[in-house]
């Protein structure tokens, strides 16, 4: 264990300062109109030399379940959790400071994949919600944001974060996110061959704090944790769903039950007569993944920062501490996966789909990405007490086209 928590160790944290009250502080609200639950980030900033960038000095989230696209045909009520949410800003940033304080929300792969005209009254729904606010609401404030610009923000946030954004010496992580309806992987390539071979689509090139980015990213939209359980019951994007029953070797053989997700309720249930067990299960998460994924030839042997559904899994099968994280290897996974579907009865308690789930992760990671056995994984939820998400990323990007920052 030690040689592989050393390799993290040369990531200096960036320099947070204590509270100062006195100086130039402001703050950016960030919401996060995830697939599973609506969140919101914010910011407090410090600006206490004018020559050099804004200070990140802390973060106040709150989150809420479901998410926005539950709430497809009622949109006035979805609107009402995000109005929840913001009130607690209105405790959280100074009265004098709250017409100068931003606030934006992007949605994700749940929104996208409702109907333009469902995602539409949402999003108007929650621009009422801000109109109304005291806040500052720029143009574009509420918006479905690009795949690409996900995986590149949560980029910015963990590279930012880890301290390798300041400074010479540059040694950037990639990253790959998790969420329900979607998953991204990001990182900077190091190797002309990896630009040669990758897909136009797949690169974008990204100013942030007066550098440059050619960044490799890309969303994959119905490879998220819960588009792929469906994907796996034979389930996703089917028109009619009605009573029908989608049965797999991954659920418990018992198992009979209703699920919802995307405002659309599943019966699933578990082989009964079948096989069961991690080798029928792998086989079955293997379709989903096997050919749909670019595989860059770079990756196989470098590090990646984890998060959202891989570190909530990491955690449900100790393989992780909640609070810690921890540093992974892709085999690590595929362990569980195997502990977990082979004695199924033993885990049904915790989560029905954990099996699953791990069978996913496993699948993704080696047949997906194509990433070795041994790669290694750094699980965080946090790095010095802020949440790794893309909203952090999305907050400066926001902070720089309003001109408070550069
Ligand atoms: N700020 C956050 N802190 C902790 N977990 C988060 C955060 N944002 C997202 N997640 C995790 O992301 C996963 C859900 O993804 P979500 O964002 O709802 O879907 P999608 O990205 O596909 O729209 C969950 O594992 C949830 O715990
Ligand atoms: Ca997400």
């Amino acid at each position: 264990h030690s040689n592989r928590e050393m390799w993290f160790q040369n990531f200096l944290p960036p320099n947070m300062c204590p509270i100062n009250a006195k100086a130039n502080t402001f703050y950016g609200i960030m919401f996060d109109a995830g697939s599973t639950g609506t969140r919101i980030h914010i910011y407090t900033f410090v600006q206490k030399n004018p020559e050099k960038l804004p200070e990140l000095e802390g973060e106040i989230f709150e989150s809420v379940k479901p998410g926005l696209s539950a709430y497809a045909d009622q949109p006035e009520k979805g609107a009402e959790t995000v109005k929840r949410l913001l009130d607690m800003a209105i405790d959280a940033v100074p009265p004098h400071l709250w017409k100068k304080t931003p606030v934006v929300l992007k949605a994700t792969a749940g929104l996208r994949l409702l109907s333009e005209e469902k995602a539409q009254a949402l999003l108007l729904e929650v621009k009422e919600v801000f109109e109304e606010s005291p806040f500052l609401v720029p143009e574009d404030s509420v918006s479905i944001m690009d795949g690409s610009y996900e995986g590149i923000l949560a980029w910015i946030t963990v590279n930012f974060l880890t301290g390798q954004l300041s400074g010479q010496n540059q040694h950037t992580v990639g990253t790959l996110d998790l969420g329900g309806a979607s998953t991204q992987i990001t990182f900077l390539p190091r190797f002309e061959e990896t630009l040669k071979e990758t897909p136009g689509d797949f690169l974008t090139s990204f100013e942030m704090f007066n550098s440059t980015y050619k960044l490799y990213t890309h969303s994959y939209l119905g490879f998220g944790l819960k588009a792929a359980r469906l994907a796996t019951l034979g389930a996703l994007n089917m028109e009619a769903v009605d009573g029908q029953m989608f049965r797999s070797s991954c659920l418990p053989k018992q198992l009979e039950a209703e699920w919802h997700f995307g405002g659309v309720t599943y019966r699933y249930g578990g082989n009964k007569e079948g096989e069961t067990g991690f080798k029928p299960c792998y086989l079955e998460v293997l379709k989903v993944v096997k050919g749909k994924l670019h595989q860059p030839d770079e990756i196989r042997g470098s590090s990646f920062y984890a998060f959202s559904y891989y570190y909530d899994r990491a955690v449900d099968t100790n393989l992780i501490d909640y609070e810690q994280g921890g540093v992974l290897e892709v085999k690590d996974f595929e362990r569980k996966a195997k502990e977990v579907c082979d004695n199924m009865q033993r885990y049904n308690s915790a989560s029905p789909f954990l099996c699953m789930d791990l069978a996913y992760i496993t699948a993704l990671l080696k047949e997906g990405f194509g990433f070795r056995d041994n790669t290694l994984l750094q699980l965080t939820k946090k790095v010095n007490n802020i949440e790794t998400s893309w909203t952090l990323g999305a907050t400066f990007h926001l902070l720089q086209s309003l001109g408070m920052t550069y």
